[in-house]
Formats: C-alpha cells, sequence, structure tokens
C-alpha cells in the first residue's frame, strides 16, 4: 500500500475507534496487539494485512475501515436448533431517538445511559454532529454524551444521514426554540406506506410553527406571539405527541395536550423532560399538562427505559424455535396484552416479581417461555394505540401463529404497506395469505425450511424473517440487514450466545 493510503486508512480507523469511546490500548487489547502498533496504524506508519484490516473492521464494528466500502451485510443462519439461557432487553429504539432530540432542548450536559446502539441511532447522532453538537459515547456501557453548541449550525446538516430516518422529524419541536426560521430534509425511514407528517403540523401550528414543504425540504418559520393553551391532536400517535411535548416543553405558560399517545417512549421523554425542570400532570394518561420552562440549562443524567418490542422479538425467538428461554427486563406494562394473548393461544410462560427500570419508574419482570403446543386465537389479532396491543408487535404474531394449529386473523389497519411484507415468510414455508393490503390469514403449523430473502425494507418483518430461519431445518440467507440494524443491537450475535447459529458476511 502507498504511504498516502495507509495514512488515510489510519485516519479512518482512527475516527472509528473515538466514534465508539476506545483508547488505543483498547483497541489493541481486543485485537491482542501493543498501543504503540496501533498508534503506529493510525499514524499511517505501519503496514497492514487485509486480515488484520478485517479484523479491525470488526473490532470496531465499522464499515469505514471494510474496503472499499464492501456494500451490504447479510446474515447465514443454520436454524432448527433451540435456544437456551437467558437474555437482557436492551433499552429501546424509539425512546432514544426521542431523547436525543429532546437534549436539543437543554443548553447543558445530557447524559444518557445505555443508550441503544443501533443504526437509527447511528444517524440521528450524525445529524446532531454535523449541527455542532458535540455527541460522545462514554465507556463499553454505551452511555452517550451531548453537549450541544451556543448556536447550531443548521446549515452544516447531513441531509444524507436526516432522509435516512423517520425520527429527525423530532426536530422541528426543539429546532422552533432556537431559530427563527429553518429548514429540515423530508424524514426517511421503513417503507410501510404513506405515514403522513400533517398530525405534526397540525399540532406544531398551535405554537406559532409554519412548515411549508417544497423540493425535499420542510421549511419552518415561528410566530412567537402565538400562545397554545389546549391542543388536540387529530392522531393519537407516537411522535407527533412527543413533538408537541417538546414544542410546550420551553414554550413559556402552561399547555394542555389532549388525544395524546401514553405510550412507553412518549413517557420516557416525559420523565427525561421531569429531569430537565419541566412539569408533567397525566404521564402514562391521554391527557398532557405541561408547565413549560423558557430556558433550559442543567446538566442531566438519564436512563431510558427497556424496549417492549426487543422484548416481543426475543420471547418470539423462543416460541418458533420452541426453546426454554428466559428473557429479562421485560417492561410489563407495555406486554401484558401480547402476553395475554400468548396465553389464549397456549404458551406456558412463567414471570417474575417486577423490579424498577434504572429510570426508577418503569416496571420490569422477566418473563421464562417453556416449549408449548399452541392454536391459533379465535379472534384476530389487531393493533391499538397504548394500552392496546403494541403497533410494531403485530408482525410477530404472524411467525408465532404459524407456528400454531389452525388460521389466525391479523388485521394491521395501521400501516398501509407492513402486512404485505409478511407474505415473504412462504419463501420459508410459511402458509400467509393476504386478503386485502391490511389482512393476512396465517395457517399453522408451518414447517420451515432454510432458503435465500432479501429483507423487506421494514424492519418488523425482516426480523420476523430472521426468527422463522432460526427455526427453518437447513442454511438459510438472509440478505441485506441494514434495516434490522436499525432498531437492534448486535442480535446476532446475542441470539448465538442462546445457541443460535448466525454468521454475519458481505460481498468482497
Ligand atoms: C420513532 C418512533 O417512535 N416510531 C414509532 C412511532 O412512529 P410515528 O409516531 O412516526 O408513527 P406515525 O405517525 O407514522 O403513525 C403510524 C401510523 O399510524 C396511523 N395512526 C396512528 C395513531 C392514530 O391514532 N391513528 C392512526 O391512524 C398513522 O396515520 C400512521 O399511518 O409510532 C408508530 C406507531 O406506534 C411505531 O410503529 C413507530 O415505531
Ligand atoms: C416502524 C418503526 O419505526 P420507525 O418509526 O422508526 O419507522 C418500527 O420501529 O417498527
Amino acid at each position: 500500500m502507498t504511504e498516502d493510503y495507509l495514512r488515510r486508512i489510519g485516519t479512518l480507523i482512527r475516527d472509528a475507534r473515538q466514534h465508539r469511546g476506545w483508547t488505543q490500548a483498547q483497541l489493541a487489547e481486543t485485537l491482542g496487539t501493543s498501543q504503540s502498533a496501533i498508534n503506529r496504524i493510525e499514524r499511517g506508519h505501519q503496514n497492514l494485512s487485509l486480515e488484520m484490516l478485517a479484523r479491525i473492521g470488526d473490532a470496531l464494528d465499522s464499515e469505514i475501515v471494510s474496503l472499499g466500502r464492501s456494500g451490504p451485510m447479510h446474515l447465514r443462519v443454520v436454524g432448527g436448533r433451540q435456544l437456551s439461557g437467558s437474555i437482557d432487553v436492551k433499552t429501546s429504539k424509539n425512546a432514544c431517538v426521542a431523547l436525543l432530540c429532546a437534549s436539543l432542548l437543554n443548553h447543558g450536559r445530557t447524559t444518557l445511559r445505555q443508550v441503544a446502539r443501533i443504526e437509527e441511532v447511528n444517524r440521528i447522532l450524525e445529524v446532531l454532529h454535523s449541527i455542532g453538537v458535540r455527541t460522545r459515547w462514554l465507556n463499553e456501557n454505551n452511555d452517550l454524551e451531548i453537549v450541544p453548541p451556543a448556536t447550531l449550525d443548521l446549515d452544516g446538516m447531513d441531509v444524507a444521514a436526516a432522509r435516512r430516518t423517520r425520527s429527525v422529524l423530532m426536530f422541528l419541536g426543539p429546532l422552533m426554540h432556537r431559530e427563527d426560521r429553518f429548514q429540515l430534509p423530508y424524514a426517511g425511514g421503513c417503507d410501510l406506506g404513506t405515514r403522513t407528517v400533517e398530525p405534526h403540523m397540525v399540532a406544531l401550528r398551535k405554537f406559532g410553527l409554519e412548515v411549508k414543504a417544497t423540493s425535499g425540504f420542510y421549511h419552518a418559520e415561528v410566530d412567537r406571539t402565538v400562545s397554545p393553551g389546549a391542543i388536540v391532536l387529530t392522531e393519537r400517535g407516537d411522535t407527533v405527541t412527543e413533538n408537541a411535548l417538546l414544542a410546550a416543553a420551553r414554550h413559556d405558560g402552561v399547555t394542555v395536550i389532549r388525544n395524546a399517545s401514553p405510550n412507553y417512549m412518549v413517557q420516557d421523554l416525559c420523565f427525561f423532560l421531569a429531569e430537565l425542570g419541566v412539569r408533567i400532570e397525566g404521564v402514562g394518561t391521554t391527557t398532557l399538562t405541561v408547565h413549560g420552562v423558557p430556558t433550559i440549562d442543567r446538566d442531566v443524567d438519564y436512563a431510558p427505559s427497556e424496549d417492549p418490542i426487543e422484548a416481543m422479538s426475543l420471547i418470539t425467538a423462543a416460541i418458533v424455535t420452541a426453546s426454554e428461554l428466559t428473557v429479562r427486563r421485560v417492561p410489563i406494562e407495555f406486554m401484558e396484552i401480547e402476553l395475554a394473548h400468548l396465553e389464549e393461544m397456549g404458551l406456558h410462560f412463567t414471570r417474575s416479581e417486577e423490579y424498577a427500570s434504572h429510570n426508577g419508574r418503569t416496571r420490569l419482570v422477566d418473563v421464562t417461555v417453556f416449549p408449548s403446543t399452541l392454536r391459533a386465537p379465535i379472534d384476530k389479532i389487531h393493533p391499538m394505540p397504548f394500552p392496546g396491543l403494541n403497533i410494531d408487535n403485530v408482525p410477530f404474531f404472524a411467525v408465532i401463529a404459524a407456528t400454531a394449529n389452525g388460521t389466525t386473523l391479523i388485521h394491521d389497519w395501521v400501516y398501509e404497506n407492513r402486512a404485505i411484507h409478511l407474505t415473504e415468510l412462504n419463501k420459508l414455508g410459511g402458509r400467509v395469505r393476504l386478503a386485502d393490503p391490511h389482512r393476512i390469514y396465517v395457517d399453522g403449523p408451518t414447517h420451515w425450511s432454510g432458503t435465500e430473502v432479501i429483507c423487506p425494507p421494514a424492519l418488523r418483518p425482516a426480523v420476523c424473517i430472521l426468527l422463522a430461519m432460526l427455526a427453518a431445518k437447513g442454511t438459510s440467507v438472509l440478505r441485506n440487514i441494514y434495516v434490522i440494524n436499525r432498531g437492534y443491537e448486535d442480535l446476532a450475535e446475542r441470539l448465538n450466545q442462546l445457541g443460535a447459529q448466525i454468521e454475519s458476511f458481505r460481498d468482497i
């Protein structure tokens, strides 16, 4: 390699290491080499074998040092193996992204504990970084420090990163307190059909935020003479409730938000806002009364709670592989209806006494699932805004129904496109019939067989296919798993610790 190349690769390695929050000594220890060798590599003074480059890439879990950006990641799954042992549920994608956006309300330092280290979080971090916010992973526990600058550099925004997530929409609420006029790129995310931003616009207009959408950007202008008083959301959506909370948090006065979502990520955001000094009444209900404070400048420390959707995913992994498995740290308030349905379907499980999450508020239990013979539920499975069966947990019932005796009707009235993606299970031997874009019939039980599938462009259906692959005899290949990494941290590795056999690989 030329010296110039070595220097550039060295810089990439240093950046990836710092992004992970590691010292040179920590990277050296992981690779079984010396700190001085890492120092030489980072300065471009050390020849590198391809094997060493690959090992560094693996250690830092970074595409940056994979050769020539070697394209998408895939999984090879040897299925038909039972899982065993126990696994902890990690913090939720949806709370973490909301809290990252909320940190923009604060002029002080925000420390978030055990943040899910997932692609969705990475994209928001890239956007924050590009506008001048300092973010730093503090340690191996994924504690994250966020320090906003006095003035944001909105012109420097990483538009490509912003467009890859829908969560960036939650910049609208905080930014209106900092700028009179700004623009945000159109939000992206999973392909689940039309997901309008109209409810956000309707809610934020009440706070004086007028938004025009042209040529790929939302152009926002703030009229500070407007006072919302009471607002009624047109939908009980999660992120729209969060945006209204973020707008109300620094509004000088009391705002009442009606038809608010009381869902888990909204509750986490309310607990975080309380740490920032914003008093909120009605947390966990559909009416939130927010006592805003115009200036927030506090060093705060908050631990977001565990992900009910990851809990459901792991319980599903146990069910489809007929395994005895303990899923620890399940946020039970947000999984009760799911577990009630599973009990009706014949699932044997036990749950521990409740204990508190690190935020001191969310109630957790450990759930142990036992191999069971399931029957299809008599009534259809359908989601409702919380308290109801979680919209993001509905797809998992398709894989579970496929293992049960009989026919299950699943009605996803929420998303225009999500049920369609579940017909991909048929490639593995599933019998999923699409009645219309919102309803599927699933016939079970299924004799799964391994095959190759490209991830559908939707997070939960993609995970459902991975879980079916765990149950399928033989070897399967799941291609292009970015969509899974958007919401799950090290899912394959963590399943392997339970006895799964999953290998990740890339095309050369
Ligand atoms: C970052 C984040 O937190 N994402 C979650 C959030 O997205 P988010 O809050 O962005 O969800 P959307 O606003 O897109 O709502 C999802 C869909 O539900 C429909 N809808 C929603 C509420 C309602 O009362 N009536 C109604 O029809 C919407 O029109 C839309 O089609 O909530 C979704 C629904 O829980 C979850 O799937 C996402 O994982
Ligand atoms: C639809 C989902 O998320 P997002 O709102 O990030 O697209 C999901 O988590 O399943």
